[in-house]
């Protein structure tokens, strides 16, 4: 083991294990967790030097920024929280970086309900929305709708290959929400009943691309070809301060066990074929802007080319990673 490894609490290591498996995933759930890991890591800590526990929330961070790379709010978390980590004392810097985490998740809680203030303006009494994936900031707009007492009905996506649409499906039909799922491959005949389609993001770059689960950028564009707006809730904490320096963002490839299993593998391939059968799994990709009609943040909706101006607003043009010091 290396002294990083050592430095690093083992709830923090098990929080990178939780997100690297996805028992803990979707973008904000991900920001929550990080942070909260990073204020484990400081009340924890046994560093009896300001520089020895600096060098701890550095390798914690960097234990849980290398869980999985496409969603920003991950990066973006730990660098909250690293840039209030300030004093000249240990306890000095355990205390503000723990508050700090609280502050960031208080915060982060704040901006999606607020987000979902601003999407339930966008949603009428009746209207029918489609989703895709889960995404706990374009619920948030549907919850408010329903909390405005507008009756909002879903058409949602099963989302392959790990259905998260399941847990969309579960969260309406616990408001209440009647709620029509379908395979994915249906999302295009199901589109005329939709009068949105509804989904979240992982990033959101500084062109107006949206990062978020595989499918949606054909489900936008078939939402385009029928008339149908794509709405977008995204918190602030998804864009993706790289990309105003020209960097892509990196889609993430997961196992192909996701896919397929062993015997499936070996029932399609040819066992006398002088290479393998090739599995590629992409969790994400990207919508152009010009399939997406709005951005929803906390705030308020911008169209897609015009959340640049935010994004110079909220982080300059810094960069860096937050465990640089
Ligand atoms: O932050 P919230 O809106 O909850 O989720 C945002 C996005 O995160 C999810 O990714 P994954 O399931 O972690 O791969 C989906 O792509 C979803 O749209």
């Amino acid at each position: 083991m290396t002294d990083r490894q050592h430095a690093v609490d083992s709830a923090v290591a098990s929080t990178a294990d939780d997100i690297a498996e996805m028992r803990t995933r979707g973008a904000a759930t991900i920001a929550d967790a990080a942070a909260g890991a990073l204020a484990t890591q400081a009340k924890r800590s046994e560093a009896t030097t300001e520089a020895a526990f600096r060098t701890e929330l550095r390798a914690a961070a960097k234990t849980l920024y290398e869980t999985r790379p496409t969603a920003v709010s991950l990066p973006n978390a730990l660098r909250y929280v690293l840039r209030g980590m300030e004093g000249a004392t240990v306890a000095e810097l355990r205390a503000s970086t723990i508050d700090q985490a609280e502050a960031f998740q208080r915060e982060l809680a704040q901006a999606q309900s607020k987000l979902g203030t601003v999407g339930s303006n966008r949603l009428r009494d009746g209207d029918v929305v489609m989703t895709h994936c889960h995404s706990t900031d374009a619920l948030s707009c549907v919850e408010a709708a329903l909390e405005d007492g507008k009756e909002i009905e879903a058409i949602v996506k099963e989302t392959r290959p790990r259905k998260q649409g399941h847990i969309t499906a579960r969260q309406l039909r616990e408001w209440g929400v009647p709620v029509t799922l379908v395979v994915d491959n249906a999302a295009r005949r199901y589109l005329d009943r939709a009068d949105h389609v509804l989904v979240g993001a992982d990033s959101i770059a500084a062109d107006g691309s949206v990062i978020n689960k595989i499918g949606t950028s054909g489900l936008a564009v078939n939402a385009r070809e029928r008339g149908v707006p794509v709405m977008v809730a995204a918190q602030t904490i998804k864009l993706h301060p790289d990309t105003m320096t020209g960097h892509t963002v990196e889609i993430e490839m997961r196992a192909e066990s996701e896919i397929v299993s062993d015997d499936e593998r070996a029932d399609i391939d040819d066992e006398y074929a002088d290479d393998d059968l090739v599995v590629e799994n992409p969790a994400f990709d990207v919508t152009p802007p010009r399939y997406v009609d709005a951005i929803v943040t906390e705030r308020g909706q911008y169209p897609p080319e015009s959340i640049v101006t935010l994004m110079r607003e909220l982080f300059g043009e810094t960069t860096s990673e937050p465990w640089e010091p």
